[in-house]
C-alpha cells in the first residue's frame, strides 16, 4: 500500500479533512455544526467542554485539560472557526470537499486559515493525554466565531465575560501566517486597523460648467495626500531590508462613492480607506495628521471611523518573558528557525493582548505558500502533521513554565 491509499491516511489528517468540510463560511457560517464537532472531540478526548454564548447564535466552545496545579495561570490555545468566502469558479477543487491530490496537498477554504491549527492543537493534546502526561498548568482550547469579520461578536465580547476571566489565562497562542521558506513566522504584535471614510461636500450644479469648490476636487486632494503617504511608507519598507510588512503603516483606498449622473456635479462624495497602523506610531499625532489632510483640502471635508483600534500591545520576544523563553527554547531544540514579526492584518490576538494576556501568533506552517483568503488555499498533509509534532513539544514546555513572580 502507498500513502496515497485513503485507508493509509493518518487519522489526524482524516479529522482535519472532516473539519474542513463543515461550512463555517462567512457571511452565513454553520456554527452549530462546528460546535457539535468540538463537543464530540471533547467527549472522545475526555476534556471538559463549556459553551459560552457571547451573542445570540455566537458560541465560544472551550475545551479544557486541567493541570495539576490549579494555582497557576493557564495556557490558552485560541482558534477561530469561521472562514472567508470563496470564488468557486477559480478553484481547482470544491473548497468544502477537502480534496487531497496525489502529492498530499489538501485543498480547502480554511486549510491554512485556520482550521489546520484547531486540529493541530486537538491532536497534540490527544497524543500527550494518551501517553499519560499531566502538566502543572491547565490547557484551554477556545474555538471562537466571527474572527474573519472583526471578532465583534466573538473574541471582543468573550474577553469581557466572567467565563473568560475564570480561565485565568497567563499566555495565549493564536493564528499566524504560513512561511514559504524553511523558517516559521511568529507574530508578537499587530498593526491596528483604522477604517476611515472621508466625506467631501461642495457646490453642485450642471456638469457643463466650471463649478467652484466641488466635492470631487476636495476629495481628490485628500486622496492624493493619503496615497502620497502610502507611497512614502512603501518606499520606507522597500529601502530597508530589516523592515517587514507589519512594521510600517499601510493604507489602501478601498471604496469611492458618490454621484448620480454624468451631467450633475454631486454635492457629496466619499472615499474609504483601510489603514493598518504600525504599533510604534503615535496614534494621537497620526489622527491629527488625517484631520489636517482633510482641513487642507478645504471646507466641508470630514472623516469618520468605521473601525479604530487604539490598544496595540507588544508581547516581548526576549528571555525577560518566560513564555517566550519556553516557546523559543522548544523551537531551538527542534531546530526550527523563527522569524518574529508584526502581524500585518488583525486577528483575535489583539483582544487577548489588550486584556493583559501575552500572546504569540503562530501557525506552524513552513515551506508553504501564503494562500490565506486566496483561491486554491491548500496545505500539504506532511506540513500539517509536522505542526502536530511541534505543538506536542510546545505544550509540555508552556504548561510547565514555573510559577511566575506574580503567581507565587
Ligand atoms: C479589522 S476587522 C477585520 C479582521 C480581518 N482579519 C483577518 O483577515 C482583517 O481584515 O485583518
Ligand atoms: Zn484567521
Ligand atoms: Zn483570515
Amino acid at each position: 500500500m502507498t500513502s496515497k491509499d485513503p485507508e493509509e491516511e493518518h487519522p489526524s489528517v482524516t479529522l482535519f479533512r472532516q473539519y474542513l468540510r463543515i461550512r463555517t463560511v462567512q457571511p452565513k457560517p454553520d456554527y452549530g455544526a462546528a460546535v457539535a464537532f468540538f463537543e464530540e472531540r471533547a467527549r472522545q478526548l475526555g476534556l471538559g467542554c463549556q459553551k459560552v454564548e457571547v451573542a445570540p447564535g455566537y458560541v465560544v466552545t472551550v475545551l479544557t485539560w486541567p493541570g495539576t496545579n490549579p494555582a497557576l495561570s493557564s495556557i490558552l490555545l485560541n482558534s477561530h472557526t469561521d472562514v472567508v468566502p470563496v470564488f468557486k469558479e477559480h478553484w481547482s477543487h470544491d473548497p468544502f470537499e477537502a480534496f487531497k491530490d496525489s502529492e498530499g496537498y489538501i485543498y480547502a477554504r480554511g486549510a491554512q486559515d485556520m482550521k489546520c491549527v484547531s486540529i493541530q492543537y486537538l491532536e497534540a493534546v490527544r497524543r500527550l493525554k494518551v501517553e499519560g502526561h499531566r502538566f502543572p498548568r491547565t490547557i484551554h482550547m477556545t474555538f471562537v466565531p466571527d474572527e474573519e469579520v472583526g471578532g465583534h461578536q466573538g473574541m471582543e465580547l468573550f474577553v469581557q465575560r466572567p467565563e473568560f476571566h475564570a480561565l485565568r489565562a497567563g499566555f495565549a497562542l493564536d493564528e499566524g501566517i504560513a512561511n514559504p521558506t524553511d523558517a516559521f513566522t511568529v507574530f508578537y504584535s499587530e498593526r491596528s486597523p483604522w477604517w476611515v471614510r472621508v466625506t467631501s461636500t461642495g457646490r453642485p450644479g450642471h456638469g457643463s460648467l466650471f463649478i467652484e469648490d466641488t466635492a470631487a476636487e476636495k476629495l481628490h486632494k485628500v486622496v492624493s495626500s493619503i496615497l502620497a503617504f502610502r507611497e512614502k511608507e512603501w518606499q520606507r519598507l522597500q529601502s530597508n531590508p530589516h523592515l517587514k510588512e507589519g512594521a510600517v503603516t499601510s493604507v489602501n483606498l478601498t471604496k469611492l462613492e458618490g454621484g448620480v449622473a454624468y451631467n450633475v456635479v454631486p454635492a457629496t462624495m466619499s472615499a474609504s480607506f483601510d489603514f493598518r497602523v504600525a504599533p510604534d506610531v503615535d496614534f494621537k499625532a497620526f489622527e491629527e495628521q488625517l484631520q489636517s489632510w482633510c482641513q487642507a483640502a478645504g471646507e466641508g471635508v470630514t472623516l469618520e471611523f468605521a473601525q479604530k483600534w487604539m490598544h496595540p500591545q507588544v508581547t516581548p520576544t526576549d528571555d525577560s518573558n518566560p513564555w517566550w523563553a519556553a516557546f523559543s527554547r522548544v523551537c531551538k531544540d527542534m531546530n526550527l528557525s523563527l522569524e518574529p514579526e508584526i502581524m500585518p492584518a488583525a486577528t483575535d490576538s489583539r483582544y487577548i493582548r489588550a486584556v493583559g494576556v501575552p500572546a504569540l501568533g503562530f501557525s506552524p506552517l513552513n515551506r508553504t505558500p501564503v494562500l490565506l483568503h486566496d483561491h486554491d488555499e491548500r496545505l500539504h498533509e506532511a506540513v500539517f502533521l509536522r505542526g502536530v509534532d511541534i505543538y506536542t513539544r510546545l505544550l509540555p514546555a508552556l504548561a510547565s513554565v514555573p510559577a511566575l513572580p506574580s503567581e507565587s
